[in-house]
């Protein structure tokens, strides 16, 4: 879909669904990209956010003006490429300053093919996702602007994102081991429907060997592995089209149970509860979410553009017993966490491996492993 040549003066154009246009230049790859238009507030973590799988087929606009100050490096990637659809920024770095810095944004995006734009207010464009929602848009340069009439016609053909089932186009094809650092203590199967590289990494430091299976995994392949637990992944696209066969199999069984973002998404729904689409969704890393079992606020990463639609202010009956929100977010009263009182299962859906963002949450991976030790005693 992409010419990759690279011209930093080259005009590109973003085209919203709703007729909104906004003039810029090409920043990464010249060619065309459509996606979902998405904001993320992230002051810093733009290449955690760019190689976030959650973020397939969805086009981000940053709104921290500069980006690209610190360069790409081999370590900071959350997968083996970059997700985003497209990438939206105000004001590129011309040089990049950091001693970690390995190439510039701009040069890794062309090479991987990544079509953004630059030089656009997206303050404006922010502002504007906010009040009429999260939707389709399109980027054009180069050749892509020849035919400039059908630009809003093709943006409108773009797939939606209610109804998208990503997670197999992003998830492994082969299981693999994420071996315990230290001392092994447990073994985690864990469902990758989009997993970030840090996920597994926060597991390992507490002495967790992860399996990290395909998001098609069956319930046999899961205690083929006979885990202490079973943990359920991030991931792009909308919860309601996800099979839930392995998650009930692994509640039904009483198997320690946690779940991160769509992994939250998906206990909700295994629980009996919808889930729904927000109007633009949490992304950055300075989301106040408080857990109502200790009362405590953390600052904490998000990335999602769905919830769980459960009450706040009753414990539910499920077909798995008792279950409560454990957490919610303080800026929208949106659920941030769930619980189950009778089972060994919970999930969060903000980002406790903070990569990027706050390292707040991180006693969720203790409150995993707490689980896992009760489930042997
Ligand atoms: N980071 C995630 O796991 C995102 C979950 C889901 N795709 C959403 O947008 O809400």
């Amino acid at each position: 879909m992409t010419t990759s040549t690279r011209a930093a003066t080259t005009p590109a154009v973003l085209v919203l669904e709703d007729g909104r246009t906004f003039g810029g230049r090409a920043y990464g790859a010249v060619g065309e990209t459509f996606g979902e238009a998405v904001f993320s507030t992230g002051m810093t973590g733009y290449q955690e956010t760019l190689t976030d799988p959650s973020y397939h087929r969805q086009v981000v606009v940053m709104t921290a003006p500069h980006v690209g100050n610190t360069g790409v490096n081999d370590e900071d990637s959350e997968s083996s490429r970059i997700w985003v659809a497209g990438y939206v920024v105000r004001d590129p770095a011309r040089v990049p300053s950091n001693w970690r810095s390995q190439r510039s944004l701009d040069d890794e995006l062309t090479a991987q093919g990544v079509v953004g734009i630059s030089g656009i207010d997206t303050r404006a464009l922010t502002r504007h996702l906010r009040e009429r929602g999260a939707m389709r848009v399109g980027i054009f340069s180069g050749n892509a602007l020849a035919d400039e009439g059908t630009l809003i016609a093709r943006v409108r053909q773009a797939p939606e994102m209610t109804g998208a089932d990503l997670s197999s186009e992003v998830a492994t094809e082969q299981a693999y081991v994420v071996p315990a650092i230290g001392e092994k203590r447990f073994t985690v199967a864990a469902l990758d429907l989009g997993i970030k590289g840090m996920t597994p990494r926060r597991m390992a430091e507490r002495g967790i060997e992860v399996h990290v299976l395909p998001a098609t995994a069956t319930v046999e392949d899961v205690y083929a592995i006979a885990p202490d637990g079973v943990f359920l992944s991030n991931g792009p696209g909308d919860p309601a089209t996800a099979d839930l066969t392995v998650i009930q199999a692994v509640l039904e069984r009483g198997t320690p149970l946690f779940g991160i973002c769509f992994g939250n998404q998906l206990l909700g729904r295994a629980l009996g509860f919808g889930t729904y689409k927000l109007k633009y969704g949490h992304r950055g890393i300075n989301q106040p979410v408080q857990d109502r079992t200790t009362g405590k606020v953390e600052v904490t990463a998000h990335n999602h553009g769905f919830a769980v639609d459960a009450p706040l202010d009753r414990v539910s009956d499920t077909p798995y017993g008792r279950a409560e929100v454990s957490h919610v977010c303080l800026n929208d009263q949106v659920v941030e966490g769930l619980r189950l009182l009778d089972r060994p299962a919970f999930s969060v859906q903000y980002h406790p491996e903070a990569a990027a963002g706050p390292h707040d949450a991180a006693y969720l991976f203790d409150r995993f492993t707490q689980l896992m030790e009760a489930q042997r005693a």
